[in-house]
């Protein structure tokens, strides 16, 4: 009797594994720099995974005429995203949208890829169409606009607008060079390592991309954004002609005050996180080579304003560094805790005009960390 049922048992469950193993269909949301590296990427694994997912991939495409063209049109005739990602193939099985509901329909994971301020308003048009059971993993490097004085995350933000479960992507990728397939890693970060962990891993996983998934989704998402900020730092230094040193010990520092950061909001996270590649690697490779380095290299250099350099030098993208500093200084002063992050008080008190970029370095002198 009892084999009996057992076997009905695996009967039932073998099928119910099969229902629920139909392949996947992926929505990207956002065509930027990053998103559309990293179409390139997922239209790859889509394709070479047909069991899991199903190959076609819609990225939402918010319109603009380039050239005097649409975007939508250029990308899905000539396959290739002729402002942010000039020059690099988009594989053929990656579909412009540009109706935000409709790219989403049906879709089992979804993937945001898009500048931190515009995540409120894309969630907002979805509410009500996005089923509880869609997995949805974040690529933004930001904090949520939303103050309050706490510390609202990207991924939280769209839970809570969504109610479906977020995990996050972070790592030392800066998009040009993961588009030239030039090897790095990056880190997954999920709540639900057992549940979601497997299927997004292989989403993302390449020869040249190499993904490691740890459960500290929080510790992951913040270092993504708090790079940002310590890389406006180490771009005010080189602007200011200081050398490597001098930019080391801002990658330091900056570290130092993430791991505090991180530790007064969410205590007892994993120390080893910082270590992925959501950790130190992100920030040196922003440090070295990212667009807030270079935006405020030149707004040290030319004394224009942040704006101004944005647009002359990024060409549509944009470093979300200056509004991550400020978001974070007003959560941080909102609490009093501004005097123990003097680093990145400095970065936002820079980017605010209310401090002179060569003050900066009076404030590594004076670190707590030094004292
Ligand atoms: N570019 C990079 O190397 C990397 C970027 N990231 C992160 O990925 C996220 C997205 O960055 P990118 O793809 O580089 O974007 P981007 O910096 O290229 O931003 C331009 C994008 O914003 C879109 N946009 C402009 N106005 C909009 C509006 N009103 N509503 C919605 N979208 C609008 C544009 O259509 C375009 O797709 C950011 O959080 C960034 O920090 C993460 C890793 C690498
Ligand atoms: O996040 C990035 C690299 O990992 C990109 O940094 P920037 O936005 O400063 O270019």
């Amino acid at each position: 009797m009892l084999s009996r049922l057992s076997s009905i048992f695996r009967y039932f469950g073998t099928t119910s594994t099969i229902a629920t193993m139909s392949p996947k269909k992926v929505t990207i949301i956002g065509s930027g720099n990053w998103g559309s590296a990293i179409a390139r990427i997922v239209g790859s694994t889509t394709k070479s995974f047909p069991d899991e997912f199903d190959p076609t991939v819609r990225m939402w495409v918010f319109e603009e005429i380039v050239n005097g063209e649409k975007l939508s049109e250029v990308i899905n005739n000539r396959h290739e995203n002729i402002k942010y990602l000039p020059g690099k193939v988009l594989p053929n099985n990656v579909v412009a949208v540009t109706d935000l509901v409709e790219s989403c329909e049906g879709s089992n994971v979804l993937v945001f890829v898009v500048p931190h301020q515009f995540v409120k308003g894309i969630c907002e048009k979805l509410v009500g169409k996005i089923p509880a059971d869609t997995q949805a993993i974040s690529l933004i490097k930001g904090v949520s606009t939303e103050k309050r004085g706490g510390l609202k995350l990207i991924s939280e933000e769209i839970k809570e607008i969504l109610k479906i479960e977020v995990s996050v992507l972070m790592g030392a990728n800066l998009a040009p060079e993961v588009a030239n397939d030039n090897f790095c890693e990056a880190t997954i970060g999920c709540k639900r390592k057992a549940e979601d962990g497997p299927l997004l891993k292989k989403l993302f996983h390449t020869d040249n991309f190499r993904i490691n998934v740890v459960e500290d989704a929080h510790t992951v998402e913040l270092c993504g954004a708090l790079k940002n900020v310590v890389a406006c730092a180490a771009g005010f230094t080189d602007g200011l002609g200081y050398g490597d040193n001098t930019k080391a010990a801002v990658i330091r520092l900056g570290l130092m005050e993430t791991t505090k950061f991180v530790e007064h909001y969410y205590p007892g996270s994993n120390l080893q996180t910082f270590f992925e590649s959501c950790g130190i690697a992100d920030l040196i490779t922003t440090c070295y080579g990212g667009r807030n380095r270079k935006v405020c290299e030149a707004f040290v250099k030319t004394g224009k304003s942040m704006a101004e350099v944005e647009k002359e030098l990024l060409n549509g993208q944009s470093a979300q560094g200056p509004l991550t500093a400020e978001e974070v200084y007003l959560m941080m002063h909102k609490t009093g805790l501004d005097a123990k992050f003097p680093l990145f008080t400095a970065v936002h008190k820079i980017c605010a005009g209310e401090m002179k970029p060569a003050e900066l370095v009076d404030c590594l002198r004076n670190h707590p960390e030094h004292m």
